[in-house]
Order: C-alpha cells, then sequence, then structure tokens
C-alpha cells in the first residue's frame, strides 16, 4: 500500500501531538512514510518536534519525521498538509478578546470584532502555506484548521479559487459526541445529521440512528432542559469556561425549539450576558495559556527530560480524529459523509450561491461533494446574510486595504451596539495589529 508523507503546518501547535498520535493509531490502514512539521517559530517547534520523534521512536520507528523552519523542505514531496497555524500567538488573541471587552463588545476568538482582528492575520499566514504548498507540492491537499475558518474559507474561495484547500472546524464534531452520549450512543458515529450554516453559526435539523429512525425529539428535548451538558452537571474534564458555554446551548436552542443550535451563536444572541459574565483583565487566551499550552509544552518537555514517553499524559482527541478521517477520506475515495466549509453553489437554495458555507457533504478523491439543503427559513437566512456581509466585508477590506470595510463589518456585526463603538474598536485594533495587518487607508 502506498505510504503517505504529511506535512503539519503550525508544528509548535498545542493540537499537534494529538494529530500524531492519532497518524499513529491509524498506521494500519493509513500508511505513513514521512511526517514533517513546519513552523516560523523554531524554538515552539522544536519542544512539540524533540517530544513527538521520542513518541514516533517508540511506537512507530518506521515513520520519519522533520522538523523544519524552511519551506522548500517542509513542504517538498508531500499528500497532504495539515495546517493549523495561529498567527500572532496567543498574545495576540489576548489582545483579539481583551479591546473588545474594553468598549463593552464581545472578546472573542473567532466571533464579533475578536474574529475580525484575527482574520486580518490569518488571511496572509494561510495565503502564504496555500502557496508553499503549490509550489512544492501542486497535487497535495491542505486541510486547514486555522481559524477563523469563516474568514479564511471566504479569503482562500475568493483569493485562491483554484487551490486544494479544505476549510474545516472540530465543534460540530465535539457537540455531536456530546448529543450521542445524551441519548446512550457509545460516539456520533452512530448517528446521520442535517446541518446547515456558516462556520460557528449553524444548526442542526435532523439527527437520525443508522436505521433511519429520528432522534430529534429527543435530542431537542434535552437540550431544551440541559442544553450540551449530562443532566445540567459538569461535564467531568471540561473547563468551566466550556461547561459554561454548554449550559448556555439550552438558551439558544430556546430562540428555534425544532432544531439544535451550535454554540457559537451564544456570542450573537446573548451578548450582553457574555459581556457581563467575562473578566476583561483575565479572558479564554489567559486560560488556554495557563491550561492547554502549559500541559503541552511541560508534557513535551517531561518526554524529552526523561527520554521516553511511555508514561506520558497526551492523548488524541475528536479534533485529530477528524483531520485524520478527511485525509483517508481524500486518500481512498471512501465519500465519507462530513461537515465541511464550501462555497454554498445552490446547497441552500435561497441563500448567496458565492457564501462559505457549513454543510454535509461526501468526501472522496476529488474532494467534498455537497449535500442539497434546501430552503432555509427567514430567522436563520437574515442571521446568516448579516454574518456573511461581515465575513465578505473583511477579505474586501484586506485585500484593497481599506480602513472603510473594516470599519463597515465590525459596524455590521451582530455583536456590535453602534459605528461609534465599531470605529473605536476599529482603531484600537489598528494599533494592536501594526506588525500583522496591512495598512488601511
Ligand atoms: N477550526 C477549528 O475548529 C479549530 C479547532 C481547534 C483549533 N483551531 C485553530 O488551530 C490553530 C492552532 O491552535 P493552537 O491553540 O494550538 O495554537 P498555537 O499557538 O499553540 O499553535 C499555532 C502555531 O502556529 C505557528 N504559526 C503562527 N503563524 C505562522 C505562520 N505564518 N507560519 C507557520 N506557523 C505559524 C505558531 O508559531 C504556533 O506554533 C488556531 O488557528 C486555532 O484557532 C481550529
Ligand atoms: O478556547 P479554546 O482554544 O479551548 O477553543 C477554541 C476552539 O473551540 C472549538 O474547538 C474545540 C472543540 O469544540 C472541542 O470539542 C475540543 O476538541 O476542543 C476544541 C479546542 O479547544 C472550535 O471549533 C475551534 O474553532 C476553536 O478554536
Ligand atoms: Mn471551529
Amino acid at each position: 500500500m502506498k505510504k503517505f508523507n504529511i506535512t503539519i503546518a503550525g508544528g509548535g501547535s498545542t493540537f499537534t501531538p494529538g494529530i500524531i498520535l492519532m497518524l499513529m493509531d491509524y498506521l494500519d490502514e493509513f500508511p505513513i512514510d514521512t511526517i514533517k512539521l513546519y513552523d516560523n517559530d523554531g524554538d515552539r517547534q522544536k519542544t512539540v518536534a524533540d517530544a513527538c520523534e521520542i513518541l514516533l521512536k517508540e511506537r512507530a520507528p518506521e515513520v520519519n519525521l522533520l522538523a523544519s523552519t524552511n519551506p522548500e523542505e517542509a513542504f517538498t514531496n508531500v499528500d497532504f498538509v495539515m495546517a493549523h497555524i495561529r498567527v500572532g500567538k496567543y498574545a495576540m488573541r489576548e489582545q483579539d478578546e481583551k479591546i473588545p471587552l474594553k468598549h463593552g463588545v464581545v472578546g472573542q476568538e473567532t466571533c464579533g470584532p475578536g474574529g475580525i482582528a484575527y482574520g486580518m492575520r490569518s488571511i496572509p499566514g494561510v495565503l502564504e502555506l496555500v502557496d508553499y504548498m503549490e509550489t512544492y507540492s501542486p497535487d497535495a491537499w491542505m486541510l486547514n484548521y486555522s481559524n477563523p475558518a469563516a474568514i479564511v474559507a471566504e479569503a482562500t474561495r475568493k483569493l485562491r479559487p483554484n487551490s486544494k484547500i479544505l476549510n474545516i472546524c472540530d465543534m460540530p464534531i465535539g457537540i455531536e459526541e456530546l448529543i450521542a452520549k445524551s441519548l446512550g450512543l457509545s460516539s456520533r458515529k452512530e448517528m446521520e445529521v442535517n446541518y446547515y450554516g456558516l462556520n460557528h453559526f449553524g444548526w442542526w435539523t435532523d439527527i437520525r440512528d443508522k436505521a433511519g429512525n429520528s432522534l430529534m425529539p429527543q435530542v431537542t428535548e434535552h437540550v431544551s432542559k440541559y442544553g450540551y451538558t449530562m443532566g445540567g452537571q459538569d461535564i467531568p474534564g471540561e473547563e468551566a469556561s466550556w461547561n459554561s458555554t454548554f449550559k448556555k446551548a439550552k438558551d439558544v436552542q430556546a430562540l428555534d425549539a425544532e432544531t439544535v443550535p451550535n454554540t457559537y451563536l451564544k456570542y450573537y444572541f446573548y451578548p450582553d450576558a457574555e459581556v457581563a459574565h467575562s473578566d476583561k483583565n483575565h479572558t479564554r487566551a489567559n486560560e488556554v495559556m495557563e491550561g492547554r499550552e502549559k500541559f503541552i509544552f511541560g508534557e513535551c518537555q517531561a518526554i524529552i527530560d526523561r527520554g521516553t514517553a511511555k508514561d506520558s499524559k497526551l492523548e488524541t482527541d475528536d479534533h485529530a480524529s477528524y483531520i485524520v478521517d478527511l485525509a483517508k477520506a481524500i486518500a481512498f475515495n471512501t465519500k465519507e459523509r462530513m461537515l465541511m466549509i464550501v462555497e454554498n453553489n445552490g446547497a441552500i437554495v435561497n441563500f448567496d450561491p458565492t457564501a462559505m458555507v457549513e454543510v454535509p457533504c461526501l468526501v472522496g478523491s476529488n474532494g467534498p461533494e455537497k449535500t442539497v439543503v434546501g430552503e432555509i427559513p427567514r430567522f436563520q437566512k437574515s442571521l446568516m446574510e448579516q454574518q456573511v456581509g461581515v465575513e465578505k466585508l473583511v477579505v474586501e477590506g484586506f485585500e484593497e486595504g481599506s480602513y472603510q470595510k473594516l470599519w463597515q463589518a465590525l459596524t455590521l456585526s451582530k455583536t456590535v451596539p453602534s459605528a461609534r463603538v465599531a470605529k473605536d474598536i476599529l482603531d484600537d485594533l489598528i494599533e494592536a495589529n501594526r506588525a500583522f495587518w496591512p495598512e488601511l487607508k
């Protein structure tokens, strides 16, 4: 069987060890010759790479590992690029969250002004990766998690229309695992779902078991009572902020009792409550630096210091399983049904054909084939039109270096109360992002 070569771009990501562990779990069905790590921060990447090298030597010595900051070395002769870069790293995520909050507006990584700021940094970073891949491995596919996925997807649709990049998100599968658990099923893979929306902005309209029986009555009832928690209790192993989000899904679902929502809709439906419960001085970025980043880099350093990964607490997760499933679907033309962020082009009949929407697709070696969603209701359609307008204005603003379009984008965001507040936030974001954004005129 062919052995595949994979580049992980953003090699220093906290998600890299999980993906490598997942790749090792699937070596029998998805053999690998070489994994290359690529990052523009060689020191950060080295800790992850050195630990993963020890791990691979112990568990899969036949797999080669190479870590590089040189694009030619990292992108030559590969079949897949799994990308998860964070341009500006957690220091800039902290700014994305704290600047809007200072103005009384939701401070979030991918939604509202923070997501717009992050989008303006991610666009050139991801385009650069696409160009490296097309230069050095023109037949490869890029499977991209880099956020904000909605803005990145619109940017690659518009600015690299022929590129083989697939933009994905792990939030729906994370929620589906919780739904499966609430139904007493062993995994989301025992369900078949229908879902539509934009990235971090969507709804499940149908959930069935493999025999075709609808599970929606039980699911809607459960979510209306408990959100995505089990009986209203905190989910063991989840951090407090995620547990609060999973509980809040109950209030989000109340807006449309027939469907169940993506958790991220809370930032658009209840921005006042979000701001009221936020700590302006200690946001999610601080929690992640003190939690996931500290844990992953601590574990990697411990492997390096001990010279063995035998007692390591590093593990695989849903995030890793989804991207590896996607690579297998393309490699072996499995036509697996997966949610993907793709150009609408008629999938949602009464919606902008050029919008990047998140819908079920059958994925094979020629990429995703969209399933037809049909018509969507006025409430969701109107919300989505407003949000797509924001995403498209950001990409146009980036392309044209237009202050006006960025101001319009912030003003249009449902999270921002007025054009004046939008301008105040934008001016602060420009100042904080001088090293990353193009100059706006
Ligand atoms: N789509 C999804 O559902 C989903 C889920 C989880 C994480 N993510 C995204 O995955 C990414 C990684 O998240 P993380 O928390 O592990 O971040 P992280 O900061 O730990 O890792 C990101 C890495 O990217 C590197 N990087 C930054 N700019 C780069 C560039 N231009 N070229 C190459 N490397 C670059 C950084 O040096 C860093 O090592 C983020 O964009 C995050 O939002 C997306
Ligand atoms: O605040 P963070 O960095 O912990 O999470 C932000 C990301 O949240 C989603 O991904 C979650 C996923 O939903 C959950 O099931 C688990 O796998 O953790 C992931 C990362 O924490 C979201 O889909 C991403 O786009 C965000 O980056
Ligand atoms: Mn996501």
